[in-house]
């Protein structure tokens, strides 16, 4: 018996010790579970507190805070690791991932993480952000404040890329634009996915860096001559030019007054036939020529791409020409969409196409990557890429392919849309292999709240120039809308549209002048534009069932196919594009005379890309939103879009027959 017991007694005890041993591995697991998740949730306080939720804050507050906020989180993450003093346990490839993805966030996570963030001490309590702000005011106010505050610390890029490590890891996430349509996702989602290639970080040390010219702009008599209050009446007579920031030259007025090159000369005004320049060259044009950094806010189609371009190629023409050994390119140009790159591709071939010491080289996605290898391989002077393509090329063969050591000038063309698909971590990590004295210009339509940030971190004292800041829509667009009481309804007056007739529109109410002489007369297109796939798909149909012949983009088609319907919509007279969102930014086809726009834009930005596809240089065009009665955002929009004379013209708004 009492053998038995001993026996009993030492199987309780070996139990009890195996329940012990459990115990204290599950609870090891829980303490370093909780430690990684305490560490995740901060990582995101910061990111999101930096970047998305409170984007004023982030300015207000200033480099130096930010980098004293980043020491303190560091500071405290060390002591908790210390309290928990938790070795990691060996684990698997495969383990560690399944435990990344079960410390994804849920929305009581992020509840849980806005507590803490108040509990924080480290951060410094902000006021609410404010909508009624402008973002780009809020944002040259901002770098004055970091003028005077950080007159003993210069433009560190290293620790500013410390930030952009956090930036990097949000990918994207504050976007609210995202998911507007179907294209639009698809985009942000492939962009997301790409952000988890890596291009490895350059430091660069000041000696390894080969000195550059900058500034090539000399005032001319003419331009030196003038008055302040003269240049003050020049700007204001320039579509109210608004310059922020320091040191920004005066405007001109001739292409003379800019010294540029015989063959460039010839082919603008032999060739080109650009008599003057448009209000954003004569402003951007000086201002980038003599080095300076510059955001440039322009309405579409007014002719930013020259803005940069000339500069551009003066800078590379001033440099040592490649070596052998070096790829290039000297020049960087991200667009945010296929069809805008090669488009920019296009405008730089024409201003480099007989001068073969420029060699372009264009980089997207798509199936040409083995040529545009080969063609990299051989060296270019100037790269234009979607953001995607090119982290792909920086990150293959092992960072081998292409070098980025001579990049002096970066480019970021309707910078609004790369952010608003979500490129930025991958031009975040595209700048982390770039020198940090390069020359960087931002262009876009409009400076969403998003873009401040990034502008903050990347651009060096730069001068903003905003273009009639007060109407964006560009004035040589007539805007119309039609209310529609069913989709049905829409559709029928979408024939009627595309028949060329203006029958659609009731007595009493604004008639679309010319609309049907211009269509017959000479090459007048019309751009259709939809919300998402489905329904691009969906009209094409409906569309060819009445006889209408539309051809039909949006990224869920082959790239051969989208390309091919582009030609052919451009090759052909009077012809129709029927396409999703996603092509409302950049396209330049000059003889649109017509937008339709068929689903009610969410945002007000959106809708000016999108009537911005016509009115391009100095012709004029029309812009027709179709709307339902119950589309009141696209209302909205309407309203704070449309002149004062065309809304008194028109139907009542549905929001104004609510109220
Ligand atoms: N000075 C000028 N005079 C007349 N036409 C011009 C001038 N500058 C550019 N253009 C023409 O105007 C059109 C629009 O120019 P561009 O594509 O550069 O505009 P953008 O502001 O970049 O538009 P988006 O924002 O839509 O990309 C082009 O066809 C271009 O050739």
């Amino acid at each position: 018996m009492e053998t038995i017991d001993l026996k009993q007694t030492s199987d309780r005890e070996s139990l009890l010790e195996e329940r012990r041993k459990k115990l204290a591995r599950w609870k090891l697991k829980k303490a370093q579970f909780d430690a990684q998740k305490e560490k995740a949730l901060r990582n995101n306080i910061v990111t999101n507190s930096l970047e998305a939720k409170q984007p004023v804050e982030k300015f207000a507050v200033g480099q130096e805070q930010v980098k004293e906020n980043l020491r303190k989180r560091k500071n405290e993450l060390e002591k908790l690791d210390k309290r928990t003093s938790i070795k990691p346990s060996k684990k698997s490839k495969r383990s560690k991932r399944k435990e990344k993805i079960s410390f994804e966030f849920d929305d009581n996570d992020e509840a849980e993480a806005a507590s803490v963030f108040r509990l924080n001490e480290g951060f410094q309590k902000v006021p609410e952000y404010d909508d009624e702000k402008d973002p780009l005011d809020v944002f040259m106010t901002s770098l004055k404040t970091q003028e005077i505050s950080s007159k003993t610390t210069s433009h560190n890029v290293g620790n500013i890329l410390d930030v952009d490590d956090q930036m990097v890891e949000l990918e994207g996430a504050e976007d609210e634009n995202i998911g507007d349509t179907t294209d639009n996702f698809n985009i942000s989602k492939i962009a997301k996915l790409k952000a988890k290639k890596r291009v490895k970080q350059i430091n660069y040390s000041p000696e390894e860096l080969e000195r550059f010219q900058k500034n090539f702009y000399v005032e001319s008599e003419a331009v030196s001559s003038m008055t302040d209050i003269e240049v003050e009446e020049l700007r204001l007579s320039l579509d109210n030019i608004n310059i922020k920031g320091t040191g920004c030259p005066k405007p001109v007025t001739k292409w003379s007054q800019l010294g540029l090159s015989t063959d460039i000369m010839t082919l603008i005004t032999g060739k080109l036939h650009f008599d003057s320049l448009t209000p954003i060259q004569s402003q951007a044009l000086p201002a980038i020529m003599s080095g300076r950094d510059v955001i440039g806010i322009s309405k579409t189609g007014s002719g930013k791409t020259i803005s940069y371009l000339l500069p551009l190629l003066r800078q590379v023409k001033a440099q040592r020409s490649l070596s052998k050994h070096e790829t290039g390119p000297l020049g960087l140009i991200l667009a945010p969409t296929r069809e805008l790159a090669l488009q920019i591709h296009e405008e730089v071939t024409k201003f480099t196409g007989t001068d073969a010491s420029i060699r372009s080289v264009c980089c997207t996605g798509g199936s040409e990557m083995k040529k545009q290898i080969t063609d990299l391989k051989r060296g270019a002077e100037i790269v234009v890429a979607t953001p995607g393509r090119f982290i792909d090329i920086l990150t293959l063969n092992d960072g081998k392919l292409l070098s980025t050591k001579r990049i002096t000038f970066v480019i970021m063309d309707e910078a609004d849309r790369l952010f608003d698909l979500g490129f930025e971590p991958q031009i975040t990590q595209i700048m982390k292999t770039v020198r940090p004295d390069k020359q960087c210009v931002l262009f876009s339509a409009t400076f969403p709240n998003k873009l401040r940030s990034f502008a903050v971190r990347v651009l060096r004292s730069p001068i903003s120039i905003t273009i009639n800041s007060k109407g964006l829509v560009n004035e040589n667009v007539k805007q119309k809308f039609k209310i529609c009481h069913s989709d049905d309804e829409k559709f029928e007056n979408l024939i009627q549209i595309a028949h060329g007739g203006n029958k659609f529109f009731d007595e009493g109410q604004t008639e679309i002048d010319g609309e049907t002489s211009d269509l017959d007369e000479t090459d007048a297109k019309a751009i259709i534009f939809v919300s998402s796939q489905q329904i691009c798909d969906l009209i094409s149909k409906k569309l060819t069932n009445a006889g209408i012949v539309a051809y039909a983009i949006h990224a869920g088609k082959p790239y051969q196919e989208r390309l091919m319907n582009l030609e052919k919509f451009k090759r052909e007279k009077n012809s129709i594009l029927l396409c999703t969102e996603v092509l409302s930014r950049g396209l330049n086809v000059p003889e649109v005379s017509l937008v339709i726009i068929y689903n009610a834009v969410k945002t007000f930005a959106q809708y000016v890309h999108t009537t911005g596809r016509t009115a391009r240089g100095s012709r004029s065009g029309t812009a027709i939103t179709l709307l339902l009665n119950d589309e009141l955002s696209g209302a909205y929009i309407l309203t704070k879009a449309m002149r004062d004379d065309e809304l008194k013209a028109s139907d009542p708004l549905p929001s104004k027959r609510t109220s």
